[in-house]
């Protein structure tokens, strides 16, 4: 009886091209969890004005971005994958060199550890056929780890409603599971608190610290998604744990899409007025992020970085996610060990 272990992110284009980006934005954006307008509506609006032209704008940005890995690191095609990959290797590793100590030896799978697999929500590989295929190498049980450590209805409730397709369409329902949330995690902090540590040793500590946090509707928060209460908790963990007074740190919300109120207050805008009114340096940290991917390389590396420096700031600096850190993947370690049946909590 093996199990496995199916780390997800979002997904991204196959290549950099519009006609990929479209094929990406029309599977994301037809999804009723991330857009909830009616959905006559919002496919009139899709089809005839987001689609014909959104692709052709950010495959650019998605160009800058492929192959393109912070701090020297080698990475190949889209950031987003490139990383998930890496944690799906590094926590294979770390799972069978656990094994051992519990008893068992062998390759993955063969009583030696758990298999490890990622799918995404958009794009390939998706989960369906990610635990299709693991089941014909033997897997039974399977644990999904989203890597959102905020729970939001748009995308860890997307992966939900993904999971309970596969059970409608089972007679044989596998035992499967979807790890909800994981922000108040003391390894995630204090593996959030590490990356600004070792930032500040090579570079300083600038006058503030960002953190910034993928938005969403600000109409979701009213409706009862608990997003905006787990980024403000994270937050306020993040800065305990670095021992910043209030004054030091702002909380803010970036990728907002459309024209509606979305979370605020809004990144591009704070840096802005921060810029304007004499701040000369900011850290940046995108918490909600586990992996680099466009959102942080374009939109808060180069965009953020324009938006600070042209209203007058002089240092900007953003903190990479925690990607393939070890830290990181000790802390996914963790997390998945409490849900591996006859394995002990790392
Ligand atoms: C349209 C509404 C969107 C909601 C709601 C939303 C929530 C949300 N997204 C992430 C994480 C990622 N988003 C990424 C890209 C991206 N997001 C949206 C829109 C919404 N996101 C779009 C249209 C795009 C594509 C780029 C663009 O056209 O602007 C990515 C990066 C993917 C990549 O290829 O690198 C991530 C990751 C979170 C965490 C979140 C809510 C909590
Ligand atoms: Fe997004
Ligand atoms: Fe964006």
């Amino acid at each position: 009886m093996a199990h496995a272990i199916i780390l997800m992110n979002l997904g991204t284009p196959a290549e950099p091209t519009p006609g990929a980006v479209r094929a990406f934005l029309r599977e994301f954006l037809s999804d009723t969890r991330v857009v909830e307008i009616p959905k006559p509506v919002w496919q009139l609006i899709l089809n005839l004005f987001i689609l014909p032209l959104r692709p052709k704008r950010i495959a650019p940005a998605y160009q800058e971005i492929w192959n393109h890995g912070l701090d020297g690191e080698a990475v190949t095609g889209s950031p987003i994958v490139y990383y998930t990959r890496r944690q799906v290797d590094l926590l294979q590793e770390r799972l069978q060199a656990g094994a051992g100590e519990i008893g068992v030896e062998g390759e993955a799978g063969q009583d030696g550890g758990p298999l490890v697999a990622y799918a995404m929500t958009y794009g390939t590989p998706n989960l369906s056929e990610t635990v299709a295929r693991l089941q014909e190498e033997g897997a039974t049980g399977f644990t999904v780890l989203p890597l959102y450590p905020q729970y939001s209805a748009t995308t860890t409730g997307a992966i939900y409603d993904q999971v309970a397709r596969i059970i409608r369409k089972s007679r044989n329902v596998p035992d499967i599971s979807v790890v909800h949330d994981y922000w108040k995690h003391p390894r995630y902090i204090e593996a959030l608190a590490n990356t600004v540590r070792e930032h500040w040793d090579k570079h300083g500590a600038a006058e503030k610290l960002m953190m910034s946090f993928h938005g969403i509707p600000k109409a979701n928060t009213r409706k009862g998604d608990p997003y905006y209460e787990h980024c403000c908790g994270t937050a306020e963990r993040l800065a305990a744990a670095l021992g910043l007074p209030r004054e030091k740190w702002e909380i803010t919300f970036q990728s907002r899409f459309g024209k509606a109120e979305w979370l605020q207050p809004y990144t591009d805008k704070t840096l802005v007025e921060w810029g304007r009114s004499g701040v000369s340096s900011v850290d940046v940290i995108c918490p909600a992020f586990s992996a680099d991917c466009l959102e942080t390389l374009e939109e808060i590396a180069v965009e953020n970085r324009a938006n600070f420096i042209d209203a007058g700031g002089r240092e900007y600096r953003y903190i990479p996610a925690l990607n393939a850190r070890e830290d990181h993947i000790a802390m996914i370690e963790a997390i998945v060990r409490e849900r591996i049946p006859g394995t002990k909590a790392g």
